[in-house]
């Protein structure tokens, strides 16, 4: 491994260990348990504390790669479709923890690198908080700035039609994910759809806006809102790995539980060897 790559892998460590001991408590019942090669350290993080911290816990999977962690560190498994159901309601997660491709400074993520964006959004909505955790290279201003594509969940017989008018919308060559080099053909999700991953220059965040149009796209430039809401219309996208809009704490304020997408905080690990959480405000 290249001394950069070292850096990398020890900047998503420390950011894992330090989120789970900031975020794990003991009391917790239900955790969201994301995808990706930082969750890895999540899960070792867990694990650090022993079998009588985690032991009474359940661990809810977003895809097959995080179910196999769950499994392989001998954490108690459970679908999200598997949580009891208390006055008709399923029992909501205590917390979720997750990677991410890019977080912006409202904490807006784009979510998808690894194609589970649908179950990845599932899990990180039935949580009363979801964490993101990552390195140095994922935190920036605006989203679609150092990750420039949007991953979007589509349903394999809608990829035309989308990629047309994906590129309508103002992406200028939104392509359909490959399976290369370990699948011929298509990335196909865990779901049984494909990803098309869609160029957008980067997106404003509400606070940028002078005007309507601007905010509709019209100049090219989306908010973050707007496009998603415009992306979620089309027939034939399952999900968007746009998360945005509000936290879970805010959701209970608000008693939109089950709506929010954002997290309540990132812990991004950095070259330094030190750990910047940003909260949110
Ligand atoms: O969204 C994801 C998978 O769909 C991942 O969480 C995201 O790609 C970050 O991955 P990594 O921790 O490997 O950088």
């Amino acid at each position: 491994m290249s001394s950069a790559a070292i850096l990398v892998e020890s900047a998503k460590k420390s950011a894992a260990f330090q989120a789970v001991n900031d975020h794990l408590l003991p009391e917790y019942k239900y955790v969201g348990i994301g995808s990706g090669s930082t969750v890895v350290y999540v899960v070792d993080a867990i694990v650090s504390k022993g079998r009588e911290f985690y032991g009474g816990m359940t661990f809810i999977p977003t895809g097959s790669q995080s179910k196999g962690l769950i499994r392989k560190a001998g954490l108690t498994l459970a679908n999200l479709d598997e949580r009891p159901v208390v006055d008709g309601k399923p029992v909501a997660l205590d917390v979720a923890f997750d990677g991410a491709d890019e977080v912006d400074e409202d904490l807006n993520l784009i979510k998808g690198g690894g194609a589970c964006l649908f179950q990845e959004k599932l899990v990180a909505i039935a949580a009363k908080k979801f964490i993101a955790v990552a390195d140095y290279r994922k935190q920036s201003p605006r989203l679609c700035t150092t990750w420039k594509t949007i991953p979007i969940e589509v349903l394999p017989l809608s990829a035309p039609d989308v990629l047309l008018r994906l590129r309508e919308m103002g992406s200028p060559s939104p392509t359909v994910r490959s399976g290369l080099p370990s699948k011929a053909g298509e990335c196909v999700t865990d779901n049984g759809m494909w990803i098309i991953d869609a160029p957008f220059p980067p997106l404003r965040l509400p606070k940028d806006i002078n005007t309507e149009v601007e905010g509709l796209g019209k100049d090219g430039i989306w908010e973050v809102k707007t496009l998603a809401d415009e992306l979620l219309r089309l027939p034939g996208i399952v999900e968007i790995g746009l998360f945005h809009g509000f936290n879970g704490v805010e959701a209970v304020k608000l008693g939109k539980q089950l709506q929010a997408q954002k997290p309540v905080a990132a812990y991004f690990g950095l070259a330094n060897g030190e750990v910047q959480v940003q909260n949110a405000v």
